[in-house]
């Protein structure tokens, strides 16, 4: 046990994929995995491991934000040895190039959250990066598989309602969306030398303002799930 999860020792694989939705993890759960257990239910963060296609992996749900991913990604590494972590998550685009159901791999994050100031100063901006092994096996694998992913610069932001923030410049320097999770799982992949990723979809587009049906999501978050699985069973 640790303070957020209830999964006695050995109970959570060494490889979890992370939605920050419970829902998505019940949903990754029961469609891709076999020999299911749930292990967490603690503040309905979901928590399941199974096999896919003979390789054991868990699935945890991280909540929304940075506050919340930091909880669960801090207990998977410190409490229960978790080795590789892959965000499964939805991204808002930012540019021009991006478009409502694109998987996007996230090469860093930038953020305007205060994380990196706190664990490094003033003075030090410190970027979080993707494991370049996951990215490049991630990139290979969609290519394999057909689906047409952009890697590049993604923004972790501390809110999702932001007015106040002038996204324009983050834009002109190529930053393809927006989410609320990758850098805290980024830096404390750095920290505890871990091995880190974040897929996304895009499931709307600030700008544009492009939207995704249900269905048109369900379909585009399934590319994304097959493709982050696929990534776990060749590791
Ligand atoms: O779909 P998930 O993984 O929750 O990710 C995105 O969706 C939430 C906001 O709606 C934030 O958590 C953001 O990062
Ligand atoms: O954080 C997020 C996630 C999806 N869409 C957004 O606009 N923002």
């Amino acid at each position: 046990m640790s303070t957020h999860l209830e999964a006695r020792p050995g109970a959570i694989a060494p490889i979890v994929l992370l939605p920050g939705d419970p829902l998505r993890a019940e949903y990754i759960a029961k469609t891709y995995l076999d020999h299911v257990t749930r292990y967490n239910t603690v503040r309905n963060a979901f928590g399941y491991t199974g096999e896919y296609q003979g390789v054991r992996v868990s699935v945890q749900a991280t909540g929304m934000g940075i506050p919340s991913i930091s909880i669960y990604v801090t207990e998977l590494i410190v409490d229960y040895d978790v080795q590789v972590l892959i965000r499964v998550g939805t991204a808002g685009g930012l540019n021009p190039a991006v478009h409502v159901r694109d998987v996007l791999l996230a090469q860093g994050s930038t953020t305007d959250s205060s994380i990196i100031l706190n664990t490094f100063g003033p003075g030090m901006y410190f970027a979080p990066l993707a494991d370049f092994g996951l990215l490049h096996q991630a990139y290979d694998q969609a290519q394999a598989m057909g689906i047409a992913v952009k890697a590049g610069n993604i923004l972790g932001e501390d809110r999702f309602y932001n007015d106040e923030m002038d996204r324009h410049q983050l834009i002109k320097y190529g930053v393809l969306a927006t989410e609320m999770e990758t850098p805290a799982l980024y830096l404390l992949a750095a920290k505890y030398q871990r091995r880190a990723l974040a897929i996304l979809t895009v499931s709307n587009h600030l700008v544009t303002g492009e939207e995704t049906t249900a269905q048109e999501r369900q379909t585009s978050f399934d590319d994304m799930l097959k493709l982050a699985l696929e990534v776990v069973k060749g590791l």
